[in-house]
């Protein structure tokens, strides 16, 4: 359902995304790793069409991010790294915005509202105004409207950034239960994740893909049973420190 090809970005002289190749299937859930730098948000903000490639081209359900981006972004539900949100509506004012920008209206626009607010257990406070909400509601908010039109890929960039201990496990596993149905690229420099969360990983370490594999497999390939001995072993550190 994603299929990235050769795809590369160039900043000026600089290689943010070296000719990356990947894809995601239905029913998989591919953590997105790497150092900071390494090129993780500059992916997705392609794979989203956010950000024009310099080469290479994104397909999402078979229609390429490129050519055709309106189409393509119908399929798909974005939750960007600093994900925006209108403090002084509530939570539900925020859904049903969301939901109208999406081209719903009448039941179908309160049936997306409501599926979102109970997916992300939002109940408590759909009538809250999002001002006064803890930083976990604010994220599951942000994660609700990615969800409005129950699109079949879902690109998430840290989505457990931030979050405290009980708050990253119940995304964890919203995360892994939506993946039952839909394709899900989730980025992340938490190694924890990718047992908890993923069926499959990628490491990304200067634009490149270093690894590809599911979490046993990637633990196997450790030699000490260690995500991290892998992570250092792979990768070069902070990238812009580096350069
Ligand atoms: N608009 C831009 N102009 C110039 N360079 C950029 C731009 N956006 C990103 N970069 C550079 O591209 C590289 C990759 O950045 P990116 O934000 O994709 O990394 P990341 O893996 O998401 O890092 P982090 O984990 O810190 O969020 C970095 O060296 C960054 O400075």
């Amino acid at each position: 359902m994603i299929e990235v090809e050769n795809l590369t970005k160039k900043f000026g002289s600089k290689t943010a995304v070296d000719h990356l190749t990947f894809s995601v299937k239905k029913g998989e859930v591919l953590g997105f790793l790497g150092p900071n730098g390494a090129g993780k948000s500059t992916t997705m903000r392609m794979v989203t069409g956010f950000l024009p490639p310099t080469h290479g081209d994104i397909r999402i359900c078979g229609t390429s991010v490129v050519d055709r981006p309106t189409e393509a972004k119908q399929r798909i539900g974005y939750l960007p790294e600093s994900a925006p949100l209108y403090n002084d509506m509530t939570v539900a004012g925020f859904l049903k915005f969301g939901a109208e920008i999406r081209g719903l209206s009448g039941s179908d626009r309160k049936d997306a509202v409501e599926r979102a607010i109970e997916t992300c257990f939002l109940q408590n406070v759909a009538h809250q105004s999002i001002d006064t909400l803890s930083k976990g509601y604010r994220h599951r908010t942000c994660l609700a409207q990615s969800l409005l039109h129950d699109p079949e890929v879902l690109i998430l960039d840290e989505p457990t950034d931030g979050l405290d201990p009980n708050q990253k496990h119940e995304v964890r596993q919203l995360i892994r239960r939506l993946g039952e149905s839909k394709a899900i690229l989730f980025s992340t420099h938490i190694l924890e994740e990718v047992e908890a969360a993923c069926t499959r990983a990628v490491i990304v370490d200067r634009g490149k893909i270093v690894i590809d594999g599911t979490p046993a497999e990637l633990i196997e390939r450790s030699g000490t049973g260690s995500l991290t001995d892998l992570f250092r072993n792979l990768t070069t550190g902070d990238t812009e420190a580096a350069a």
